[in-house]
């Protein structure tokens, strides 16, 4: 039995333009999500994020592939499993003139779902002190942790929240991530979509990284921070050190008299130089965060742009 939350697999949606192309948005995409914790969905603008939400989520009919969420085929089960996943995808409709605590009531209402859950939904979110306020006096920041509040209230297993800090102030910002992290600290399975590498190397346990549509990289954030990770190599004869590297199978590059290389793991280095009889006085990565990584790994990808493909 599979404990992902989420998986795809070779899932495509291609969109027809009005020039008679047809634009791939999503490429036989394999994602693969575990439960619990926070999962960055990450990506440049445009690279097929809301797509492939909107595909799981049944608001978009794939191309091709499969999906599954908590294991059941979707869309033929969505029925089934859409219980147990609330989802801030667009803006949800709330009434301006009534309070942050009124609407809640009303969404618990309609769902059936306990009064005592608005409260507990309200203190999640942080909003503690302003559910007596009107909805059209909340700030964005504000609006979006009520919109969080509100798919708590049927208290998913799978929160799939699509670019939720789009728009707002650092001090919003702040709110929504811890809120987010309480989240994933609770056990509730978080999919979050990004284009902010910080916000997932500072959220997220784990990641899938996308680029037009295709993706690049997955596994946990420590995992995605160790990949290709370039290493400058301190020893008392670095020309020695660098034709061992290279024997090994290892790319070494002298730069401004430092050796640098790049490795997947930096036991490898120690191992293959201390088996040479030759001692590191000192091994330090170059690269401590995504960032790089992710604009490697992007590199040559049109970002925020709109890929035409011909028809084959
Ligand atoms: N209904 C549609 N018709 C045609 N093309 C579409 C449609 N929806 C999305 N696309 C295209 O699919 C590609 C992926 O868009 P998508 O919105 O999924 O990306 P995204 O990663 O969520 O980006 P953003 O962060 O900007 O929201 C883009 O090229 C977009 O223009």
């Amino acid at each position: 039995m599979s404990d992902l939350v989420i998986e795809t697999t070779g899932l495509r949606k291609e969109f027809r333009s009005l020039r008679g192309g047809l634009r791939v948005a999503v490429h036989n995409l394999d994602l693969a999500v575990p439960a619990g914790g926070v999962h960055g969905f990450l990506g440049p603008n445009g690279s097929g994020k809301t797509t492939t939400i909107r595909m799981l989520l049944g608001l978009a009919r794939p191309t091709r592939g499969t999906m599954k969420l908590f294991g059941q085929p979707v869309p033929r089960h969505l029925p089934q499993v859409i219980g147990r996943v609330g989802a801030v995808v667009e803006s949800p409709k709330f009434s301006p003139n009534f309070t942050g605590r009124r609407n809640l009531q009303l969404l618990a209402g309609a769902i059936g779902a306990p009064a005592g859950r608005v409260d507990a939904a309200i203190e999640t979110v942080k909003l503690i002190g302003r559910e007596k306020d009107r909805y059209k006096s909340y700030s964005l920041g504000m609006k979006q942790r009520l919109a969080i509040a509100a798919t708590l209230l049927k208290q998913p297993d799978l929160l799939i929240l699509d670019e939720p800090t789009n728009g707002l102030d650092p001090a919003g910002i702040r709110e929504i991530r811890e809120t987010i992290r309480d989240l994933g600290d609770s056990g509730v399975t978080v999919l979050l979509s990004s284009h902010i590498l910080a916000e997932v190397q500072q959220v997220c346990t784990s990641a899938t990284i996308i680029g037009n549509g295709r993706l690049l990289a997955s596994g946990t954030v420590d995992e995605l921070l160790g990949m290709g990770t370039s290493y400058r190599v301190s020893v008392p004869d670095p020309t020695a050190a660098a034709h061992v590297l290279a024997r090994a199978g290892f790319a070494p590059a002298a730069i401004d008299g430092e050796l640098h290389v790049d490795a997947d793991r930096p036991a490898d280095l120690t191992r293959v130089l201390g088996e040479a009889g030759i001692w590191l006085t000192e091994l330090t990565p170059l690269r401590a965060d995504l960032e790089a990584y992710f604009l490697q790994l992007t590199e040559g990808e049109q970002l925020g742009q709109d890929a035409e493909e011909a028809v084959a």
